[in-house]
């Protein structure tokens, strides 16, 4: 197990804390913990779901953009000039990982009006849980864009690695990626994947474990499925 990791648990997995090149921040907050309870919950039907899900992730958009990137500007109010600041250039990029990651879609760009939204479509085969892509749509050029990568979940990290390897690849170099709920084997599969690169994880909760057919343990169950519906 890394280091990184049993140092988190160790620090009672809330709060940011520096795993290797990630960083991993578990917002410790009552609200946080009371509209992820009520996720996890298998009586919640899907409005009910989709509502919190969009509530969290706001509260989550709040700590992922400690550090988003602003601008002086000079403004006046009914009272005198002063100086404030705007969120500035180039516009921060939103990627939603399809399907469940358009969950989260609306809570971010409510704190975020500026960004960009890309999307990449991603699905795990059951089976094996390998990741496969199957549509994206994005810039090509992301060298100096803050990038926001959006999914609910955490599980083997197969999906999150192989999207933000992507990013990379097309020059992201500052990437957060907000989850509802991470699995302590998705954490060290980023860590050791991405080895190198800066990437912060925003999550609600990092989970027990994963169990045989790698979902997360206590979870919610399947994420896509809870907030659309099961798909076949
Ligand atoms: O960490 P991993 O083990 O890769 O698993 C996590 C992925 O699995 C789920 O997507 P899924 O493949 O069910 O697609 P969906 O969003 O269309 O339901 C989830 O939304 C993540 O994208
Ligand atoms: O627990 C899990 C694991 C992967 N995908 C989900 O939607 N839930
Ligand atoms: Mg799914």
């Amino acid at each position: 197990m890394a280091y990184g990791l049993l140092r988190v648990r160790a620090l009672g997995l809330s709060g940011p804390v520096n795993v290797v090149d990630m960083r991993l921040h578990v917002v410790d907050h009552p609200l946080v913990a009371h509209k992820l309870t009520t996720l996890r919950d298998q009586r919640t039907d899907s409005p009910t779901f989709r509502r919190l899900a969009d509530e969290l992730v706001t509260l989550l958009a709040y700590e992922a953009t400690r550090d988003v990137r602003t601008e002086a500007v000079d403004i006046t109010t009914p009272v005198t000039d002063t100086t404030g600041v705007r969120l500035s250039h180039p516009r921060p990029l939103v990627v939603p990982i399809l399907r469940a990651g358009l969950g989260m879609l609306d809570g971010m760009v409510r704190l975020l009006p500026t960004a960009e939204v890309g999307f990449l479509g991603m699905i795990r085969n059951e089976e094996t849980l390998e990741a496969s892509t199957y549509a994206t749509r994005m810039p090509e050029d992301l060298s100096g864009r803050q990038v926001y990568v959006l999914d609910p979940m955490l599980a083997t990290g197969g999906t999150l690695v192989a999207a933000i390897r992507e990013l990379i690849k097309r020059g992201a170099d500052d990437v957060t990626a907000v989850v509802l709920l991470a699995a302590p084997e998705g954490v060290e599969l980023m860590e050791r994947e991405l080895a190198g690169t800066p990437v912060t994880v925003v999550t609600a909760a990092v989970d027990d474990h994963l169990n045989e057919h790698g979902y997360i343990v206590p979870g919610l169950g399947d994420a896509g499925d809870r907030l659309y519906g099961a798909a076949e």
